[in-house]
């Protein structure tokens, strides 16, 4: 809607997707260790990159200025933990003030949320996901590699409702006989909250968390057990090229969502671009490596966005609809790089 504003050519990559969302990841580093993502026991304790090889608040405002220009209205902040950045609430009051932005939102693991959820949104954030995987300690410490305790996220939660921030989505990533046996729990927690629950199918990102079939807990069996409970009916996406697929409760206690980008690839609508806290675009999530964006923003936001609408134009991705077919081999970025 603001893109034509301020350039009336947008690119579409080469299966004629249009480029409309950016996740931007602001810090590589975390105080987690989820095993899916960044298991301890091959993810060192001081891992990350010196605070200088991190874009700065300067670069980062070009940088989304310049797919401004292409035709993004929604950017969502994401990490590593990007509660972790540094003077975050003052890096999104830069990137709120940006006209074209339409949508601002953040995805965080919650356990910093309790002391800086008011900040953020005095600062301009309008929309919160809050990854949460269990309500049982011992199940959420263990999914958190041993280093979060549930009570601080659900304390976040609450002080992001306090700092008035609604609905709240909370994502959970399902493994079968990890946590499957939290899905019923969560939705009952948070049924008639005014909260979203949506459940993330355990994708094969990355290389280093053991990735197994096996363990895939299809959106439709989940969706079927929470039915059999609490009687759903199918929603109509909020937007074109949504990644969950919404479901309301019967009997009017608010919604849920299943992301299932195994069960049900959705490339054909993906308009999403990615960018690591170094600078790297990555145009799917499971990219094989990232073209370094950092020369270009030097050369300003009309330079940037005329190189980025270039890499756009030979986009071709589609993973998830082509994983196990011959020939698709896996040489994922990791993701914690990538922000998910
Ligand atoms: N395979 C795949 N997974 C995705 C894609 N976009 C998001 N996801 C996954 O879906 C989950 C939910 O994503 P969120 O960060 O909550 O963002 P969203 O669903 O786009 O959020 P909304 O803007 O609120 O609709 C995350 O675990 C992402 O990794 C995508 O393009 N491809
Ligand atoms: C990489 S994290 C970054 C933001 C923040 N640290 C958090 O956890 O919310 C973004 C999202 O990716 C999800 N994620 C990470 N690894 C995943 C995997 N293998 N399959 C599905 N989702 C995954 C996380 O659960 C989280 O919701
Ligand atoms: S999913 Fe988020 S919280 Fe968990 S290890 Fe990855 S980046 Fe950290
Ligand atoms: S697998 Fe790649 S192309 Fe497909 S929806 Fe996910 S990010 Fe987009």
């Amino acid at each position: 809607m603001n893109a034509a504003l301020h350039n009336p050519i947008l690119p579409v990559d080469a299966l004629r997707r249009p480029l409309r969302d950016l996740r931007l990841s602001v810090i590589e580093a975390c105080n987690f260790r989820c095993p899916y993502c960044m298991p301890a026991d091959q993810i060192a304790e001081d891992h990350g990159l010196d605070a200088a090889s991190r874009l700065s608040f300067d670069e980062i405002e070009t940088l989304v200025r310049g797919f401004v220009r292409l035709g993004v209205s929604k950017l969502r902040l994401t990490g590593g933990e990007p509660l972790l950045r540094k003077r975050l609430p003052e890096l999104v009051a830069r990137l709120a003030a940006i006209e074209g932005i339409d949508d601002l939102a953040l995805t965080t693991n919650g356990s910093l949320l309790a002391k800086q959820a008011a900040a953020l949104r005095d600062a301009g954030l309008r929309r919160l996901t809050v990854s949460l995987d269990a309500l049982d300690p011992g199940v959420f410490r263990a999914l958190s590699g041993g280093r979060g305790e549930v009570a601080d996220v659900l304390a976040g939660i609450a002080a992001a409702e306090e700092a008035g921030f609604a609905p709240i989505k909370l994502n959970c990533v399902v493994q079968r006989g990890v946590n499957d046996d939290q899905a019923l729990p969560l939705v009952e927690r948070f049924r008639g909250s005014g909260h979203i629950v949506r459940f993330i199918e355990y994708m094969d990102v990355g290389t280093c968390n053991g990735w197994d079939a096996t363990r895939v807990v299809p959106s439709a069996e989940l969706r079927d057990r929470i039915h059999a409970r609490w009687p759903l009916r199918p929603l109509d996406p909020n937007y074109r090229g949504e990644v969950a697929s919404r479901y309301a409760f019967e009997d009017g206690q608010g919604e849920v969502g299943f992301v299932s980008s195994v069960s049900a690839p959705f490339c054909g609508d993906c308009h999403r671009a990615r960018v690591s806290a170094e600078g790297k675009l990555y145009t799917c999530l499971f990219a094989g490596e990232g073209r370094d964006l950092r020369p270009m923003l030097a050369r300003g936001e009309i330079a940037f966005s005329e190189h980025v609408a270039e890499l756009w134009s030979r986009r071709a991705d589609r993973y998830s609809e082509l994983r196990g077919a011959a020939g698709v081999s896996r040489k994922h970025v990791e993701m914690y790089l990538i922000g998910g």
